[in-house]
């Protein structure tokens, strides 16, 4: 099958074999371009196998992997990999390297002279946050393992590659700073318009980060790919369910959003003046708001901020313009969380 036309790579009937043993059965896959795209699925289904085929550090017992419309096969493995980004977990940065040696690696194995690599160092450690002042002349060593994190996306940027491989790249990070790389990167990610293919075994670093999850199971069986709030709201299968599982209601509220449909029944009561969820100065009568279209976790934070919203009491909810467009109480996101989760078939 052809790949189509926005397919930065596409995997098509591809299966690897380890000395008989299945690692990916028959998966057939497209990463679209410029979107971030998390596999995510138990230890040994084939996450990292998959990944490292579309580099050929791993060659595909059959089927095809066409990157940018070239087979993968066709093009030499060396400049194949300095045509694509790779980071991993620990990113295996050169000890006897400066972070400014580090990232100028690839740029340098292209022939860049060095003041032009000097000057693509400096801008990619700012971009990482990384102040080149301070950190071009260190050693790996100095540095804590979410700088050396930072300095492995740094490096595996420096060609500016229109397509990153990253295996659990946040792995070693401790939660408090992975959280923080988790953000950085995704932002990078989209200012930057990169194609990136990402694993993880973390489920919420998955619905967080992407575009579109893929959701494996053994022998790199896809069980759902779909929108992160999909994934999470409509497991396709036990599987999915499985992985989901507890804290489901805590991931919807971080990916679920109010619509109209949430809204207490009747008309607004309320002025509707006054910013988002604040109480306005303006009098005891106004309430305290909330805009359309806000986080349902944000709409629970404001909920516990009235007194007696367990007794009658409510929020505004304002429109994109400022106007009053309902009102919103607890039951508000009880009726989100149904509508999120209630599936396709009942909706019609
Ligand atoms: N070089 C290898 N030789 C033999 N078997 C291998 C090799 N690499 C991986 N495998 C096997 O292939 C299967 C898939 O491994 P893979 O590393 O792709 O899974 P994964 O989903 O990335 O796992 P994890 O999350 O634990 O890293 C596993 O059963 C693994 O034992």
């Amino acid at each position: 099958m052809p790949a189509s036309p926005g397919a930065a790579i596409r995997f098509d009937a591809v299966r690897k074999e380890y000395a008989g043993s299945v690692a990916v059965d028959d998966l057939t896959l497209e990463v679209r371009e410029g979107e971030l795209l998390v596999l995510v699925g138990p230890s040994g289904c084939g996450k990292s196998t998959t990944l490292r085929m579309a580099n050929r550090l791993v060659e595909p017992t059959s089927g095809r992997i066409v990157l940018g419309g070239e087979d993968v096969t066709d093009v030499d493995p060396v400049a194949l990999r300095r045509r694509i980004g790779y980071v991993i977990q620990n990113v295996g940065l050169f000890p006897h390297r400066t972070v400014a040696q580090n990232v100028a690696t690839v740029p340098r194995l292209l022939g860049w002279d060095r003041r032009r690599a000097r000057e693509r160092v400096d801008e990619l450690l700012t971009l990482v946050g990384l102040d080149p002042q301070r950190y071009a002349r260190r050693w790996p060593h100095e540095l804590s393992g979410g700088e050396r994190q930072r300095v492995g996306v740094a490096r595996a940027l420096a060609t500016d590659p229109p397509v990153l491989l990253m295996d659990e790249p946040f792995g070693a990070v401790d939660p408090v700073g992975r959280a923080r790389l988790q953000q950085e990167f995704a932002r990078l990610q989209r200012e930057l318009g990169t194609t990136v293919m990402m694993v993880t075994h973390d489920i919420d670093e998955a619905v967080r980060m992407a575009d579109r999850v893929v959701v494996l199971s053994r022998g790199a069986r896809v069980e759902q790919l779909a929108a992160p709030l999909d994934v999470v709201a409509r497991p396709a299968s036990p599987a999915v369910a499985d992985l989901v599982g507890r804290g489901r209601t805590a991931r919807l509220l971080a990916l679920g959003r109010l619509e109209t449909a949430d809204l207490d029944p009747g008309t607004p009561q309320g002025t509707g003046v006054g910013t988002d969820t604040e109480q306005s100065a303006a009098g005891p009568s106004v309430r305290p708001t909330v805009r359309l279209g806000a986080e349902l976790g944000d709409v629970v934070a404001a909920l516990t901020e009235v007194a007696d919203a367990l007794d009658g009491g409510r929020l505004d909810v304002l429109d994109a313009d400022g106007r009053a467009v309902g009102t919103a109480s607890p039951g508000s996101v009880v009726r989100a969380l149904h509508r999120l989760t209630a599936s396709e078939d009942a909706e019609a």
